[in-house]
């Protein structure tokens, strides 16, 4: 990937491209990446705004397939010279069996390393996420943590399983030669929870909002804070890494990198209303308006009716143990590994990720 004014000659693979994060993640590629002359955007469900983006000057290759199938991933690899991987399961509320997510995330993630290692693509850059590292099954705080502030990263779940697992794949992978020689150099990025334009359980509290009069209810202490980012800093982190892999390949390679910006640390309600509240919505109460211990009795009772009615439908509901547990726990991050070691500075203010969201929210009900 030499710098120079010739004619654009990458090739990038957007694994997950059609997906919230892939489509900025695409998106931001084709508005800051000169070099680029196609982009190819593989994902199990091809999105309708793909046809928009032919018109350009890059050539976008929209590709069906599957992560989970080998072959299909090879071909797709083959002849990129960078893989940013962000196709996932993103399943915490028990719409997937643990062997599906299992399946996606990992065997998903080992294909595309194989893929890399046999075709030649030697540039990988992997969506990890914050739940790599936590909230563990203590609940212990991680208060404003960065890469290397010691945390006891314990799951239970198969999503934080499955993506540390695939994070480690990748990060082991560092240093393979692939077909040519040449070492592969990978890295993994973790973002805390994305939020912006596509969010969909934004959406969703919005809705269920507007349903309950305009209101929400407090549930959870605001003493707790829950790391957020925006979603277009968060595609710009994978932009500059995937630019920055070859010349810092040193210091890059097997490195993991949270995801921040200058978003304000807050509890997951107070953060939402940041938006919600713009929108005509109200949280109501300063304290939650039900004790910890009955949300947890609820929480058990939607986990058990969905394994009851199981055989007979999805119930998914938003609460459940875990996802409660993750609310409940304050996991934020403070770090500048990023900007240390590739200049990363967020693209988009606060103010700005701030309005752009607000303008989303309320153009999506329409
Ligand atoms: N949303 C968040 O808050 C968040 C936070 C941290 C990390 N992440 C990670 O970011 C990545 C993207 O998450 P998202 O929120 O955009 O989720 P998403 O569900 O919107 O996007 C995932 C995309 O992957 C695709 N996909 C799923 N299974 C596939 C398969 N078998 N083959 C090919 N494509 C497949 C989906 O169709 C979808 O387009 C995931 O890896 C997730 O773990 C998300
Ligand atoms: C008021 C609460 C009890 C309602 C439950 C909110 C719950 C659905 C939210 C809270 C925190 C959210 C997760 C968090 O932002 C981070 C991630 C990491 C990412 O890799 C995948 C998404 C996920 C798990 C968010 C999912 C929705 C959660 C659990």
């Amino acid at each position: 990937m030499a710098e120079s004014a010739e004619a654009p000659k990458l090739v990038y693979l957007v694994t997950g491209g059609c997906g919230f994060l892939g489509e900025h993640v695409v998106r931001m590629l084709l508005e800051q990446e000169p070099r680029l002359r196609e982009l190819r955007v593989f994902d199990l469900h091809l999105s309708s705004w793909l046809e928009e983006l032919k018109t350009g000057p890059v050539q976008v290759t929209p590709i069906q397939g599957d992560v989970t199938q080998a072959h299909q991933v090879a071909a797709a690899v083959s002849g990129a010279h960078v893989v940013i991987h962000t196709a996932g399961l993103v399943d915490v509320f028990g719409r997937a069996s643990p062997e599906t997510i299992y399946k996606v995330n990992v065997q998903g993630t080992q294909n595309v390393i194989e893929a890399c290692v046999q075709t030649g693509t030697r540039f990988l850059v992997y969506t990890s996420s914050m739940e790599v590292v936590g909230p563990n099954v203590k609940g212990q705080p991680f208060y404003r943590g960065n890469e290397d502030t010691p945390y006891e990263a314990l799951h239970k779940h198969p999503y934080p399983q499955s993506k540390a697992q695939a994070e480690r794949l990748v990060l082991q992978a560092n240093g393979r030669k692939v077909q040519g020689g040449l070492p592969l150099v990978t890295c993994a990025l973790r973002p805390t929870g994305i939020y912006g334009e596509g969010h969909q359980i934004m959406r969703d509290f919005y809705l269920q909002g507007l349903r309950l009069g305009s209101r929400l209810f407090r549930a959870i202490p605001a003493s707790v804070e829950h790391g957020r980012v925006y979603v277009g800093n968060v595609a710009w982190m994978h932009v500059l890494v995937a630019r920055e892999l070859e010349p810092r390949a040193e210091l890059m390679g097997g490195q993991v990198y949270f995801c921040y910006d200058k978003s304000p640390y807050k509890s997951y309600e107070d953060f939402n209303m940041e938006f919600l509240g713009p929108c005509g919505l109200r949280l109501v109460g300063t304290r939650p308006l039900l004790p910890y211990w009955l949300l947890m009795l609820l929480a058990t009772l939607n986990a058990l009716l969905q394994w009851l009615l199981r055989p007979l439908l999805l119930y998914a509901p938003l609460l459940n143990p875990y996802t409660l547990a993750i609310a409940n726990t304050t996991f934020t991050v403070s770090t500048n590994k990023a900007q240390r070691h590739f200049g990363y500075e967020p693209l988009f203010s606060w103010e700005d990720s701030r309005t752009r969201t607000i303008l989303w929210v309320q153009g999506s009900t329409q």
